[in-house]
């Protein structure tokens, strides 16, 4: 859907909402809006000025806008200022008073003229004049480059006048309290004719009541002029400590972290209160951390050591919170692993513990007056992983550089059209008389949360009810409103900025919680609405379902994805099965190193590569079984501790396994071709790899029920959903509905699992060039390997001639027949829902195959094959080599005498996961049974995937 462009409603409105908004004048707005109008007016009733004094304006505005041109390009460029915002004229005063009073002050010129105008400012001012000079420049810089922050400017020249009062009394004090009596002289020397005035009757009383009193003024007149409350004391001095020393002391102590990017990592049981109370922001969840599970890792996740360097970063020594910093004895062994050569600890393990997602740490409303443009950091490097990164058979690789991704654009925190619609919003909520305040903002790339105050007793429904007045009054149809915003007693009305920005996925990667961690399978995923960055770790989503209507954003979503794991992993770490059966969109990563397989574009053989998953699935499995671990992560750290020894008759080199991600493009093409083979896959993987350290990336543009079927759902946690293109389909990705109101072009709703509210992001974007240089970086490293044995044609079927195109049905009826024990044609044909003739010929190929006895009249068959011998059944029907016992597992365990009791427990939750899917394939059939007796016409979401 596109951005709309329509500008913003009544903007001369805006002076009005400015006031009704409270301190949060939309001052930027009032000015903008109506200053232009303002003009006009003026122009047209004020008498025309002498043409000599508007020519001298003139030129004085001219030389006003070059150096404020200068002055705006000091340091962060603000040159993008709107020309009606400028207020250059008064700056120039400002900077040429103080360079005039600096001159005689300052530099002691002499002559009548300096030494009159010195003898009035010293006269008035005492020695607080050589003060003035430094207070006239910091209102110029502020005027140059923040005229329209009125208020703000104002509070500083106040700040500075009450600094001026309360220091001329001061000096008046510990100037000797001279009189008029002694002459000017000693006033001068002193606080000046204000000095004394204002000193003088307090130090009647006694000297000490002026020198509290005006120190408190002066102590006060600082806090006005740096816009600190009282209670920002100590954090006002811990940041400039922070600025001046370069250090972070909230990330020292394990807390939130920098607070520029506003991003904070969602954690897991560590937690300190502040974090989770942001948590309970976005979430909704409570402070216990109920409900956030899927934020806690694997075990081996959590015990996980951490990499001193790599958690932390060049120069930076913090661990991220609630990770274990690791002992010294531990960080020896690193090092001696290292210089050994037996592979450098893996990234992960460094950042093992780091929680899935993190976001934006939930700022303030932005309609304060102090702050408000926040300017964009100058964009800082993504560190180079500072380990050598050596690869098997001693390889060195330097992962791409930074460089690579270029930087986005200023993020803004507010703008004209934000205002307008705090107008358009208070406009409507007067309109129909509901007692509710907008009390502010957080702008996001994409849309604007506005929130909503309601007065003491008035109804939330007053204002959800408004939803399309709102609408209208916005224009705009793609309003949401949340009610409330979680965590917070507010009602947000979520608006599409009609100036939206593009999220550069370098922005992403060098937020603070994306360079604190080096795992390699933590991915750029974009900004949410409060305009903080999110970052989300696959390994612990742990699989993912991307969807979306076309053109929504779901490609650019894969795309950022595979860069950022380009950007961080080595093809030691993480490798990839990349499927695009729409052919285009994923050509530009062929040929790169941690490509396990070229990319594969017909759906056909993607079915196979995922049934080579499922394989490697078990391989990995049987090792971490045979070797008593629990998670891969435990596995490849004993490897490389050269603890996991092969049995000495055997030739085989232990190697630590690689993360494997398998990312479909287009789910839809894969179960239109095999259905029940890519379902049966996708289950079984999405069941067990998590431990085997796969993951899956399930994508599509029909999110309807015979694509992400039931059984697809259930076992991929994690939901990505872009706009789709129903409320249906929403509910489909994820059981709620609000996808249907997104707008396209990246704008999505991230569910990552454990979490009951999907968070609202703009997706990160990665433009083709940046690809493009990265692909070329990591091409130029290394050659893709491609192991064989994934794309190699699978054994040729052997399908029996009589069963022809039946066998996916057949199989279904086979699995029927044995699992329910009942051989039944009716059976047969209610719940595959074929007609009679079909259902007979399905009983004879089953009779044929032994699977049932012959017919006995009216009476059901028996049936002769039992639910254990179901797989090699089903196999032999797919004309395939009939699979391992059940029980391979186990045998492989008692071939390792040493075999401890964790493994044991291991191999029999295999079984019991096995009989689960089982069990789960009966469900499946009698969920069939109860819809189809239930609502013959309805919407069967179990509906069989054959059909
Ligand atoms: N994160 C983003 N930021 C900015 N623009 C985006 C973003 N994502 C997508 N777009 C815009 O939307 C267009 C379509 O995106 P994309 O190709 O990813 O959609 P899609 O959902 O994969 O569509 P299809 O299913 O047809 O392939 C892109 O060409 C781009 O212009």
């Amino acid at each position: 859907m596109a951005t709309r462009t329509s500008s913003a409603p009544r903007g001369s409105s805006n002076s009005k909402s400015g006031g009704s908004s409270g301190s949060r004048t939309p001052a930027k707005s009032g000015r903008s809006g109506t200053t232009t109008a303002r003009g006009k007016q003026a122009a047209a009733v004020e008498p025309q000025q002498p043409w000599a004094l508007r020519a001298l304006a003139g030129v004085w505005q001219g030389i006003g806008h070059v150096v404020g041109a200068g002055v705006r390009r000091i340091g962060h460029d603000v040159s993008d200022l709107d020309p009606a915002d400028r207020r250059d004229g008064a700056a120039l005063f400002n900077l040429a008073l103080g360079v005039f009073i600096a001159t005689f002050a300052w530099w002691g010129f002499k002559g009548w003229f300096p030494d009159v105008v010195y003898s009035i400012l010293n006269g008035t001012f005492g020695w607080i004049s050589l003060l003035l000079p430094f207070m006239l420049f910091v209102c110029a810089f502020r005027l140059f480059r923040q005229p329209w922050d009125v208020r703000g400017n104002n509070r500083v020249g106040i700040g500075f006048l009450v600094m001026a009062v309360a220091g001329t009394g001061l000096a008046h004090i510990f100037g000797g309290q001279p009189t008029v009596a002694d002459g000017f002289d000693g006033l001068r020397r002193a606080g000046g004719m204000v000095g004394f005035l204002a000193a003088s009757p307090l130090a009647a009383i006694h000297p000490v009541v002026p020198v509290i009193a005006y120190g408190a003024l002066a102590f006060v007149s600082v806090l006005i002029v740096t816009a600190t409350p009282f209670g920002a004391i100590p954090r006002r001095i811990r940041e400039a400590y922070e600025h001046l020393m370069g250090v972070d002391l909230m990330d020292a102590e394990g807390k939130s972290g920098d607070s520029h990017d506003r991003s904070y990592l969602y954690e897991n049981d560590a937690v300190e209160a502040p974090k989770k109370k942001r948590r309970k922001r976005i979430f909704g969840k409570d402070d216990d951390g109920a409900g956030i599970e899927g934020y806690v890792g694997d075990e081996a996740f959590e015990h996980a050591i951490v990499d001193d360097d790599a958690a932390a970063g060049k120069g930076a020594p913090s661990v991220p919170p609630g990770v274990r910093r690791p002992t010294q004895a531990e960080i020896a062994v690193e090092k001696i692993k290292a210089a050994q050569g037996l592979g450098k600890a893996p990234a992960g393990d460094a950042t093992e513990a780091i929680p899935v997602v993190s976001a934006a740490a939930p700022t303030a409303p932005v309609m304060v007056p102090s702050a408000p443009v926040s300017p964009q950091p100058p964009p800082t490097p993504i560190p180079q992983r500072t380990e050598q990164l050596s690869l098997a058979g001693d390889v060195t690789y330097t992962l791409p550089s930074a460089d690579n991704l270029t930087p986005g654009s200023v993020p803004k925190e507010r703008t004209e059209a934000n205002d307008a619609v705090v107008a358009a919003l208070t406009d409507t909520l007067q309109q129909f008389n509901v007692d509710a305040t907008v009390t502010g903002f957080s702008r996001g790339p994409t849309v604007t949360r506005y929130e909503i105050e309601l007065a003491p007793g008035t109804k939330v429904e007053r204002v959800t009810a408004l939803s399309k007045n709102i609408s209208y009054a916005v224009a705009s149809s793609d309003v949401r409103i949340l009610s409330p915003i979680p965590g917070k007693s507010a009602i947000g009305i979520e608006i599409p900025n009609t100036d939206r920005e593009t999220v550069s996925l370098g922005d992403v990667l060098r937020s603070q919680n994306a360079r604190r961690t080096d795992h390699p399978m933590v991915m750029g995923v974009g900004k949410d609405v409060e305009g903080g960055f999110v970052v989300a770790n696959l390994a612990k989503m742990p699989h993912m379902l991307v969807a979306g209507a076309t053109g929504a954003g779901k490609s650019s979503f894969v795309n950022s994805m595979i860069t950022s794991i380009l950007m961080r992993a080595t093809p030691d770490e993480v490798r990839m099965v990349m499927v695009d059966p729409k052919r285009v969109e994923l050509t530009a990563y062929e040929g790169v190193p941690h490509l396990i397989t070229p990319i594969i574009t017909n759906p056909k053989k993607a079915a196979e590569a995922l049934q080579w998953v499922v394989r490697e699935m078990d391989a990995r499995y049987d090792d971490l079984a045979n070797y008593g671990y629990k998670h891969l992560d435990d596995f490849n750290k004993a490897v490389r501790a050269g603890k996991v020894v092969p049995p000495p008759d055997s030739k085989r080199v232990i190697k630590p396994y690689p993360y494997l991600l398998v990312i479909v493009d287009e789910l839809a093409d894969l179960m239109m071709v095999a259905p029940r083979d890519v379902e049966d896959s996708i289950v079984r993987i999405t069941q067990l790899a998590r431990a085997a350290g796969i993951h899956l990336v399930l994508a599509t543009q029909r999110p309807s029920v015979d694509v992400v079927t039931g059984l697809i759902k259930a076992n991929v946690p994690s939901r990505m959903a872009f706009a789709t293109s129903s409320v249906t389909d929403s509910r489909v990705v994820l059981d709620q509905p609000g996808a249907e109101k997104l707008i396209g072009q990246g704008d999505a709703l991230f569910l990552p699992m454990g979490a009951s509210k999907a968070m609202r992001v703009q997706g990160a974007w990665v433009s083709e060039s940046e690809i493009h240089r990265v692909v070329e970086h990591v091409k130029g490293q290394l050659k893709a390997v491609y192991r064989e044995d994934v794309a190699a044609e699978a054994p040729k079927k052997q399908i029996d001639d009589d069963i022809g195109d039946d066998l996916e049905v057949l199989l279904q009826a086979t699995e029927l027949v044995v699992t329910t024990q009942f051989g039944s044609t009716s059976m047969l044909q209610r719940k595959l829902r074929v007609g009679f003739a079909k259902a007979g010929r399905l009983m004879d190929l089953l009779e044929s195959r032994g699977v049932v006895g012959p017919s006995e009249g009216s009476k059901a068959r028996d049936v002769l094959v039992k639910p254990d011998d179901l797989a090699p059944v089903l196999a032999a029907m797919k004309g395939l080599e009939a699979p391992a016992a059940p029980d391979a597992h186990t045998a492989a365990l008692s071939e390792n005498a040493n075999a401890n009791i964790a493994v044991g427990g291991y191999a029999e939750d295999l079984v019991a996961a096995d009989l689960e899917n089982r069990k789960q394939a009966t469900d499946y059939y009698d969920g069939a049974d109860s819809t189809d007796d239930g609502d013959e016409g309805g919407e069967d979401a179990w509906s069989l995937t054959g059909r």
